[in-house]
C-alpha cells in the first residue's frame, strides 16, 4: 500500500529516494515494532493528502496531540517523530520534555523561525524541512503579486464585475514591469528563482544578501549586488522581500528603508511579515511615500478585520499562498516522510536543517 501510494504521487523523481528509505527502514526495524509519530491533524481538509496519510501509517502510528495529551503517561516514550503541519503541534521545552526517545520534527515548507532550533538541538533532536518543494511556487507567487500590482488586476476584476460598470474606460492605467528595476532581498533559493523569472521579463536586477552569489549566478540572470540595501531601495521600482525571518531581518523595512525608496516603488512581500515594520508600511502608503504593496505575508494571519491594510486601495493581500499548489503540498508531504523514515531509522535526514 505504501508503495502505491508513492505511486500515486505526481512527482517522479522522489519514487526512488522514498522507495529506498522505505526499504532500508524495514531493516532496521523489529517484527512488529512500530514508532510512533506525533501528529497533529490528519484529515484531507487540511490539506495533509490521504494517500501520504495512509503511506505514513503503513509505518507509523500516527497520534494526534489530542490524543498526545489525553493519554500521556503511555505514549510519552513511544513517540520518535513530529509530524508538524503549519506551524503545529507548537514545539516548547514542555512538549520536548516529555518526548525522551523523540528523533526527528519534519516540518512544511521552509521557514523555521517558529522552532526553537538551538532548544531542540540540545534535546538531541533534528529538524528537516522542505525548501525545495516551496521554491518555484513562491518564486512564482512573487511574480504574480509584482505583476497583479503593476497591471492593477485586483482593481480591474472589481471593475469588470461590478453592477455599476457601465463602459470600461481607456485611461485607466497600469505599468509595464519590462525595463522596471527589480530590487530582490534575500538571495537565496527563492531570491533566485524570482531572478530567473524576472530576466525573462526582461527586468534589470539589483540584489542584496548577505553573501554575494558567485559571478557565473549574477551573470545567468544579469543581477548586480548591492553591497548596501540604500542603493538597492535607492534603485528599484520595484522591491521583493524573500529573506528568511531572522533577528537581523526583524523589521528590516522600516520608515527609514521606505522613504529612501522611490516613491513611484511598489514593495513585494512574499517572506514573512514581521521582516516589515507595518506600521511604517500603512504611513508610507497612506501618505504617497512609496506607491503601492502586495503583500502574502503580513503579522499577524490573517490581520484583525480593521487593520488599516486592509482597507487601502494600494495594497493587495493574498493569504499566505507561496506554497499553496497541490504539486508543492504533495512534494512537502513527501520530504517530510522521507525525512521521518531516515530520522527514526538513525540515517542521515534528507533537508536537515542545521542550527
Ligand atoms: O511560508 C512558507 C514556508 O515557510 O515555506
Amino acid at each position: 500500500m505504501g508503495f502505491m501510494a508513492l505511486q500515486k504521487c505526481p512527482i517522479a523523481n522522489c519514487h526512488l529516494l522514498g522507495w529506498q528509505l522505505e526499504a532500508s527502514f524495514h531493516e532496521t526495524m523489529e517484527e512488529n515494532e512500530h514508532p510512533y509519530t506525533l501528529i497533529n491533524v490528519i484529515g484531507g481538509t487540511n490539506g495533509v493528502y490521504e494517500d501520504h496519510v495512509e503511506f505514513l501509517e503503513k509505518h507509523f502510528k500516527l497520534i494526534t496531540m489530542k490524543e498526545f495529551t489525553e493519554n500521556k503517561q503511555d505514549l510519552s516514550h513511544k513517540i520518535k517523530a513530529i509530524f508538524m503541519w503549519f506551524h503545529k503541534p507548537v514545539v516548547d521545552r514542555d512538549l520536548l520534555q516529555s518526548l525522551p526517545n523523540l528523533k526527528v520534527i519534519a516540518n512544511c515548507g521552509v521557514g523555521v523561525d517558529h522552532l526553537d532550533l538551538k532548544l531542540i538541538s540540545s534535546f538531541g533532536v533534528k529538524v528537516a524541512n522542505t525548501p525545495f518543494a516551496v521554491s518555484n511556487p513562491t518564486a512564482d507567487l512573487g511574480m504574480a503579486l509584482m505583476l497583479a500590482s503593476a497591471r492593477r488586476i485586483v482593481e480591474g476584476h472589481q471593475i469588470a464585475v461590478s453592477p455599476d460598470t457601465k463602459c470600461f474606460m481607456a485611461d485607466w492605467l497600469g505599468e509595464e514591469i519590462n525595463g522596471a528595476t527589480l530590487g530582490i532581498i534575500g538571495m537565496g533559493t527563492i531570491g533566485y528563482k524570482v531572478a530567473q523569472r524576472a530576466r525573462a521579463f526582461e527586468m534589470n536586477i539589483l540584489y542584496h544578501n548577505r553573501n554575494r552569489r558567485n559571478e557565473a549566478d549574477e551573470q545567468a540572470v544579469g543581477a548586480v549586488y548591492c553591497p548596501k540595501l540604500e542603493d538597492l531601495l535607492q534603485g528599484s521600482d520595484f522591491v521583493i522581500l524573500s529573506v528568511n525571518l531572522s533577528p537581523q531581518t526583524q523589521k528590516l523595512i522600516g520608515r527609514k528603508e521606505l522613504e529612501l525608496m522611490k516613491p513611484t516603488a511598489t514593495l513585494i512581500n512574499i517572506s514573512r511579515g514581521q521582516v516589515v515594520d507595518q506600521d511604517a508600511l500603512v504611513n508610507a502608503l497612506k501618505n504617497g511615500v512609496i506607491k503601492a504593496a502586495a503583500l502574502d505575508v503580513t503579522y499577524p494571519e490573517p490581520l484583525p478585520r480593521d487593520h488599516a491594510l486592509l482597507h487601502l486601495k494600494n495594497v493587495i493581500i493574498t493569504p499566505h499562498l507561496g506554497s499553496a499548489t497541490s504539486k508543492a503540498r504533495h512534494l512537502m508531504m513527501r520530504n517530510m516522510v522521507e525525512s521521518i523514515l531516515a530520522g527514526v531509522s538513525g540515517l542521515p535526514v534528507p533537508n536537515e536543517v542545521h542550527v
